[in-house]
């Protein structure tokens, strides 16, 4: 049978570049670069300052128009150096507020100023309290743009297809290191005319982006950091105290690039790749922030097996920050190329080569049936097509493993259909041909037809429409999984195994181990078959309940949850409120929603309200939403409030009875 031809409502999906998540209109009069003037003020938990562009009109525009987001507030505007008037537009509960100004006619470049200010309620940025990092002593700051959060930071053309270069200067307190995701420069002459002077117990940081970017990879980090040295350009930084579990952990970091630059067949073009291990409550396991990378300290496991995500993050370096996803309907574009590149990157510095790129889709394909799963349940089906419809829906909702898990199987497959050496020879291509720039879906598929024909086994149309679980499913070796797969089937069968300890085992099988109990994938509600005694027997046997790797850690929750095992519940309670990682968070908590354990839900939502600032704005909206809880613009559940009220009310009465 013929394959399915695409409507063409999905075939002008496919070749969108509309970018339907800004206001602003960049592609009539688009920002090329961005001086950026920041203080950091703690105090008050507020970026101050001002954001200078090169505007260029393309079209005879008779405006500039930039995002906003989250309360933030432009003072003054300037047009070539003259105060003009800025027009709102009307806030968008997702998108937020577009900010005008009028463009001199008949010029082709002008400068745009906006002086303003963030608000508190910033959500891209988290601003922790002292008690909330590790020395205890100094205020953190760190900040997440993707997907359209930097319009919360800075007055911004938040778009992927906008990208610009930047510079900045930063003023921050003395004590602090304010690192950003680009270069640090000596000094920026444009920009220090424009500054006022440094004030006293402050320090001025230089920081500078050539290379054009987009928005979303604008981000900041001002805490009390200290580096260590991985290789000439690596270098990886976070508080005092963590520096050197960090610096092992990522000591891998120049094997990677050098990896990643040979099979992309080119360059490492970003001169740096230094990395930070942040605070606890960093929502991402990585964020590929050029120059910068943004990691969890969830991955510091002590013994490197979670340091892949590291190859991820420089996989972006290329696919992603180079090659650009031209709207999020894209994503799948920067991420499943990406999660195609990460297990490049590890099959050849591992050794193990295709048995572990295989063993790493096995799990992937269980992750993304977890998702898929998740996302039907909740009446999102339609989000789990590849390029999804996500017109008027916030980018925080849409995002799941689809993109990374569906994205890179078709990537393999692809691969795998026309061959690896000539694969090889196509991925240099692709890189060189889009690289600097944007591509869509149809351009990719346009590309892929003239450097490698039709591929016609492939069914195009259900990869990139059809919600759901794989169209086609990969041939995998599993030998690296089977250990794993047959001792879960033991346990289940006979509720003991051949194995007595996991001591040799490594990280991914002792995973598979439980996946294959049904820990399930990483967004799926848990469905275990396994009992309680069997549980308790399997912790006997190995400990599970002690170990503080996170990604058993969360399977071990989940499956004690779903089991209705009640010290499953504080050891979930304990793992969501020392880390605000979303794919440990958010699964864990709709699993003690869902625990058939007394009171989880009760105690997960007071545990959530109780700790709500301890999470990134953005992991504090999610699970909010997952759990129903309305937290308001005060960040108290306004159910509370009601309730509160009500017994205040009933109080009353009831005195007024007794008198
Ligand atoms: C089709 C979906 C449309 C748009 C989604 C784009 C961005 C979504 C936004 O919520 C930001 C995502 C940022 C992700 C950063 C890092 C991830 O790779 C981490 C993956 C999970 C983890 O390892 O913790
Ligand atoms: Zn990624």
């Amino acid at each position: 049978m013929p394959f399915q031809q695409p409507t063409p409502a999905q075939l002008a999906r496919e070749a969108s570049t509309d970018e339907k998540s800004t206001q602003s209109n960049w592609r009539d009069a688009q920002a090329t670069h961005a001086s950026i003037e920041w203080r950091v003020d703690f105090d008050n938990e507020v970026l101050t300052g001002a954001v200078t562009y090169d505007v260029t009109n393309k079209s005879n525009a008779s405006t500039f128009v930039v995002d906003t987001h989250s309360g933030l507030t432009i003072h003054r505007a300037y047009v070539d150096n003259v105060e003009a008037e800025v027009l709102l537009g009307k806030p968008h509960a997702i998108f937020g507020v577009s900010a005008a100004v009028p463009l001199p006619p008949a010029k082709k470049t002008c400068q745009v100023r906006f002086e303003y200010s963030t608000a508190p309620e910033c959500s891209a940025a988290q601003w922790l309290s002292p008690a909330q990092t590790a020395g205890k002593k100094r205020p953190y700051l760190f900040t997440q743009s993707q997907a359209i959060h930097a319009r919360a930071l800075l007055p911004c053309q938040d778009a992927p297809g906008a990208k610009m270069s930047w510079d900045a200067v930063v003023d921050a307190p003395q004590w602090a290191t304010a690192l950003m995701s680009g270069l640090q420069a000596e000094s920026l002459p444009f920009i220090h005319k424009k500054c006022p002077p440094v004030e006293d117990g402050y320090r001025r940081w230089f920081w500078k982006q050539p290379v054009p970017t987009s928005s979303y990879l604008i981000a900041i980090v001002v805490a009390d950091l200290e580096a260590r040295d991985i290789s000439e350009r690596c270098r990886v930084w976070s508080e005092p105290s963590v520096v050197d579990k960090a610096l092992h952990e990522f000591s891998e970091t120049e094997q990677f690039l050098r990896a990643a630059e040979d099979i992309t067949g080119q360059d490492y073009v970003w001169k740096r790749y230094d990395l930070v291990c942040l605070a606890p409550s960093f929502p991402y396991g990585g964020m590929e922030n050029p120059c910068l990378t943004f990691v969890t300290p969830t991955l510091l496991a002590g013994d490197r097996s979670l340091a892949g995500v590291v190859a991820h993050e420089i996989a972006h370096s290329w696919t992603g920050n180079l090659v650009t996803n031209a709207t999020w309907e894209h994503f799948w574009l920067n991420e499943g190329w990406t999660r195609w590149l990460e297990r490049k990157i590890k099959a050849r510095t591992s050794g193990k080569g295709r048995l572990l790129e295989d063993f790493d889709l096995a799990t992937s394909q269980r992750n993304l049936s977890g998702a898929v799963k998740h996302f039907t349940e909740i009446g999102q089906g339609a989000l789990t097509a590849l390029v999804p419809p996500i017109e008027g829906v916030d980018p925080d909702d849409a995002f799941s493993l689809v993109p990374y898990e569906k994205g890179s199987t078709l990537i393999h497959l692809l691969e795998r259909t026309v061959g690896e050496e000539k694969f090889s020879t196509f991925v240099k291509a692709y890189i060189r041909e889009f690289r600097f720039t944007t591509v869509t879906t149809a351009q990719f598929r346009a590309f892929v037809q003239r450097e490698l024909g039709a591929v016609s086994t492939i069914d195009w149309c259900q990869w990139f429409h059809a919600p759901g679980d794989l169209p086609q499913a990969l041939a995998l070796n599993e030998s690296l999984g089977e250990k794993a797969v047959s001792l879960a089937r033991q346990w289940l069968k006979n509720g003991c195994g051949d194995f007595t300890t996991l001591e040799g085992w490594t990280t991914d099988e002792k995973v598979a181990f439980l996946d294959a109990l049904g820990a399930g994938g990483d967004d799926g509600r848990t469905q275990s078959a396994v009992s309680l005694q069997v549980l308790d027997a399997i912790d006997d046997a190995y400990s599970f309940t002690t170990d503080a790797n996170a990604e058993i850690r969360s399977r071990w929750c989940k499956l004690l949850l779903s089991a209705g095992a009640a010290r499953g519940v504080s050891l979930a309670l304990d793992f969501v409120t020392c880390q605000g990682r979303m794919k440990f968070v958010r699964p864990l908590y709709r699993a003690l929603r869902d625990s058939p354990c007394a009171n989880a839900k009760e105690t997960a939502i007071s545990t959530f309200v109780e700790n709500a600032d301890f999470y990134h704005p953005i992991c504090r909206k999610m699970v909010a939403s997952d759990l129903g809880v309305d937290l308001g613009a005060s960040g108290v559940d306004l159910r509370l409030v009601v309730a509160g009220a009500a017994l205040v009310v009933v109080g009353l009465l009831l005195a007024r009875r007794r008198n």
